[in-house]
């Protein structure tokens, strides 16, 4: 049996705000950029990795697996245990990863066996099937436009459909890619949340949220009745369509690394970072506004705006440490033809945008 998924992949806000704020306001916005995943049964007696656009094939046999279920419980279907240390040790361990070995391929590895391991082990009753997954996309890897992301999301609706747990929907208007009700996909995000954690160290879920829901997202981690922070998501009302360029430095970085490094810097300077997180905030929050107040003419005023904070932003993410010397380069080439650019995603390299205002 074959399953082919396909989900909305994430491209940043024009105004973003990293994960590191952890309630702070930020806007993004999804473009059709799809990633795919291909489940297919096979008699091998094995897990098969296949990623063809980080270049990585693995396999694990049943054996092996069979044994990491015994020893690697992940909670419940419903409610994703979240990744511990000892764990994400354990799931090294199966995968033949060093400890402190941070790469891109190493954090696809564990975050696949974390989502393969968690919602399979509710499936293995029925005896385990040896299974081949590959997963390929149209979003350049680790390049800021939350490639992890879709990977995630993808991966945890494959799953989740292939093992029963979600079912997918009959769209006659559009049936080339599978949907699900509302309720599945807040598990799939949940999930794609999870595998996120393992990718990031500490995202705040709007990537993974985008991921799931598509659209344009007004995102916010709240306290809820317990004092827990939790997502609070909200569909932006209005988005005008905007003409943005994207640049890809090719300059590639690891977010969970550049996540760390603001978090570090946060811990040494809080009185100094936290307004910054604040005015970021505050951006976020002004560019909601414009976008409604922007209608179908004389918005000349309203961009000229938007492009004085997209400077603003560039600036403080630059104080933060997430800017690059290639991507301040886009920023001065674009401004000599009077464009504004910053950077999307973590930053550190990989992609710019520019807004191109008519
Ligand atoms: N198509 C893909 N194939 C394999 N791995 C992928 C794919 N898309 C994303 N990933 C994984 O997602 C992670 C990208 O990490 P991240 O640093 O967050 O960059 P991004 O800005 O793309 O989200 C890496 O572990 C990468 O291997
Ligand atoms: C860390 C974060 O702010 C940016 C990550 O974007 P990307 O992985 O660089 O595309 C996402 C998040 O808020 O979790
Ligand atoms: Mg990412």
């Amino acid at each position: 049996m074959v399953w082919s998924v396909n989900i909305w992949s994430v491209v940043r806000c024009l105004l973003r705000k990293p994960a590191w704020f952890g309630c702070m306001t930020a806007l993004a916005v999804s473009v059709n950029l799809r990633t795919f995943v291909q489940l297919k049964e096979t008699d091998q007696v094995k897990v098969v990795l296949d990623l063809p656009d980080i270049k990585l094939h693995n396999a694990w046999e049943m054996e092996d697996i069979s044994k990491a279920f015994e020893d690697i419980i992940i909670g419940d279907l419903f409610t994703p245990m979240p990744v511990t240390e000892d764990l994400l040790s354990k799931l090294k361990k199966l995968a033949n990863i060093p400890e402190e070995e941070v790469s891109l391929k190493n954090l696809a590895i564990i975050s696949f066996l974390y989502i393969y391991l968690a919602i399979m082990s509710h499936k293995r009753k029925d005896g385990l099937q040896s299974l081949s997954v590959k997963v390929t996309s149209n979003l350049p890897t680790g390049s800021g436009l939350g490639s992890s992301a879709a990977y995630s999301v993808s991966l945890a609706a494959a799953l989740l459909t292939y093992s029963g747990v979600v079912t997918p929907i009959n769209d006659e208007n559009d049936n080339k890619y599978m949907k699900w009700t509302k309720d599945d996909l807040e598990l799939i995000n949940k999930w794609g949340f999870e595998a996120e954690r393992i990718i990031h160290g500490t995202p705040s879920g709007i990537d993974n949220s985008v991921s799931t829901y598509g659209g344009a997202i007004h995102f916010k981690r709240v306290k809820d009745t317990d004092g827990e922070m939790v997502p609070q998501i909200t569909p932006l009302q209005r988005v005008p369509e905007l003409r943005i360029l994207l640049v890809n430095t090719r300059i590639p970085r690891i977010t969970k690394i550049l996540v760390a490094n603001v978090k570090k810097k946060l811990e040494k300077y809080p009185d100094i970072i936290n307004p910054i997180f604040d005015a970021i905030d505050g951006i976020s929050i002004r560019c909601e506004n414009l976008f409604k107040d922007m209608k179908e003419k004389d918005c000349d005023h309203i961009y000229r705006e938007i492009e004085e904070l997209i400077d603003i932003n560039q600036s403080l993410l630059g104080i933060l440490g997430v800017s690059h010397p290639s991507l301040e380069q886009v920023v001065q080439i674009t401004s000599k033809h009077g464009l504004h650019s910053k950077l999307t995603g973590a930053g550190g390299g990989g992609c710019a945008l520019t807004l191109i205002a008519p």
